[in-house]
C-alpha cells in the first residue's frame, strides 16, 4: 500500500516531484501587492484602500462573483511592462513550487475591450515566458481565452488580431460565465482556431452541466477540458472519459472558494482518478482563492488523505497531458524517475 502523506515530510515530497500546471489564469495570477504598485505607477485610484481591504473583498459565493472582482482588478494592467511583471511573479512561484513546465491562460478582451493593444498583451507575457525558459528552466506554452460572456463575433475578431502574434500562441480556450453560454455557441471560432493550427481547450462542467462537457468534446474537440468535475453525474461520459484518457485540469482550491464543494473533504478529484480518468492538479486563480499548485497539492494530501502513489500519478498526468512533444514529456518525465 501507498504511504498517506499527511506528513510534514510531504510538503517537501510533493515540491520535489516535477509538474506540469495546465490551468492557470495569469490575470489570475496578480497578486494585491502588485495591484497596488502597478495602480500607482499607472495613476489608477483602486477601489480598496490597502492589501488587507482586497484580501476582505475576495470572499466570494459562486464563480459571477468572483469573476466581476476579477475583471475589475485586471484594469492595473495597461503596458507590456505590467503584463511582463505579473508573468514574471508567477514563473517565481512556480520554480518555487517545483513547476518545471507551464501552459497559461490570458484573456486579450478582457484588455483589449478597454483599449489596451493584443501586442501589449502577447509580447509582455511572452517575454517573461522567454526568460522563464532562459533563466528558470521552466518551458512553457501560451493559450488565448475567449471570453464566453461575449458573443462568438467578438471572439472570432479577437481571434483576428491574435494572427499576427501566433508564434507566441499554442492553442485556444474558453472561459468566464458557464451557465448560459454552452460551448455550441463558440462552434465557428473553434472551428478556425484549429484550421489554424491550435490546440483547443474549454471550460465545461465546473458549473455548468455534464451536457457542456460533452458539447466541448463533440463540438469544439478539444484536446483538455478545464474542470470537468460534474462529469461524474454522468455515468456514460465518465466511461467515455477513463477510455479516452481525455485530460482534466481540476483546480481544487478554486472549487472550493467558489462553492462548487463546501469543504475539500468533499472534493471527486480522487474518486475520479482512482476511476481512472487522467485528471491533473492546478490552480487556477491562486491569488484569489488562496494558493498556488503546491498548496493545492497539499490540501488534496490534508482533506483527503493523498497518498504517495495517487500525488506522482497527478505529476505524471500533468506533464503527459501538456502540449509539449513526446520527446519533450520523456526528458521531464525521466526527471520524476530519477528521484
Ligand atoms: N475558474 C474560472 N472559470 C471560468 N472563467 C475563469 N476566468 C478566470 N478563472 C475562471
Ligand atoms: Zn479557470
Amino acid at each position: 500500500m501507498s504511504s498517506p502523506l499527511k506528513t510534514v515530510a510531504s510538503e517537501s515530497f510533493l515540491r520535489s516531484l516535477p509538474k506540469a500546471e495546465l490551468h492557470l489564469h495569469i490575470e489570475g495570477s496578480l497578486e494585491p501587492e502588485l495591484m497596488f504598485e502597478l495602480a500607482e505607477r499607472n495613476n489608477i485610484e483602486l477601489p480598496y484602500a490597502n492589501v488587507a481591504e482586497v484580501k476582505k473583498a475576495y470572499d466570494f459565493h459562486n464563480l459571477q462573483s468572483f469573476l466581476d472582482i476579477y475583471y475589475r482588478c485586471a484594469d492595473v494592467l495597461r503596458t507590456e511592462q505590467d503584463f511582463y511583471d505579473l508573468t514574471w511573479a508567477y514563473l517565481l512561484h512556480c520554480q518555487s513550487d517545483g513547476i518545471v513546465h507551464t501552459e497559461p491562460f490570458f484573456d486579450p478582451q478582457t484588455h483589449t475591450q478597454r483599449g489596451i493593444e493584443m501586442g501589449v498583451v502577447v509580447n509582455g507575457i511572452a517575454r517573461a515566458l522567454k526568460d522563464g525558459e532562459e533563466k528558470l528552466d521552466i518551458s512553457s506554452k501560451l493559450i488565448l481565452c475567449f471570453l464566453r460572456h461575449l458573443s462568438e463575433d467578438d471572439a472570432i475578431e479577437c481571434l483576428e488580431q491574435a494572427k499576427p502574434h501566433l508564434e507566441h500562441i499554442a492553442a485556444v480556450g474558453l472561459d468566464s460565465s458557464e451557465l448560459g453560454h454552452p460551448p455550441e455557441k463558440f462552434e465557428r471560432v473553434f472551428k478556425m482556431a484549429k484550421d489554424l493550427g491550435l490546440k483547443a481547450v474549454a471550460h465545461a462542467g465546473e458549473e455548468g452541466p455534464p451536457e457542456y462537457i460533452v458539447q466541448a468534446l463533440d463540438l469544439l474537440h478539444v484536446d483538455r477540458i478545464d474542470h470537468g468535475v460534474r462529469c461524474s453525474e454522468d455515468d456514460e461520459l465518465m466511461q467515455r472519459l477513463v477510455k479516452s484518457q481525455m485530460p482534466l485540469t481540476v483546480c481544487p482550491l478554486s472549487n472550493v472558494r467558489l462553492k462548487v464543494y463546501e469543504h475539500m473533504s468533499e472534493h471527486n478529484i480522487l474518486k475520479l482518478l482512482d476511476a481512472g480518468l487522467n485528471v491533473t492538479v492546478n490552480s487556477d486563480d491562486p491569488s484569489f482563492f488562496g494558493g498556488y499548485l503546491l498548496e493545492n497539492f497539499t490540501s488534496l494530501a490534508e482533506h483527503l488523505n493523498m497518498n504517495e502513489a495517487q500525488a506522482v500519478k497527478l505529476a505524471h498526468n500533468s506533464i503527459n497531458s501538456s502540449f509539449l512533444s513526446d520527446e519533450e514529456k520523456q526528458t521531464l518525465l525521466a526527471i520524476n524517475s530519477n528521484d
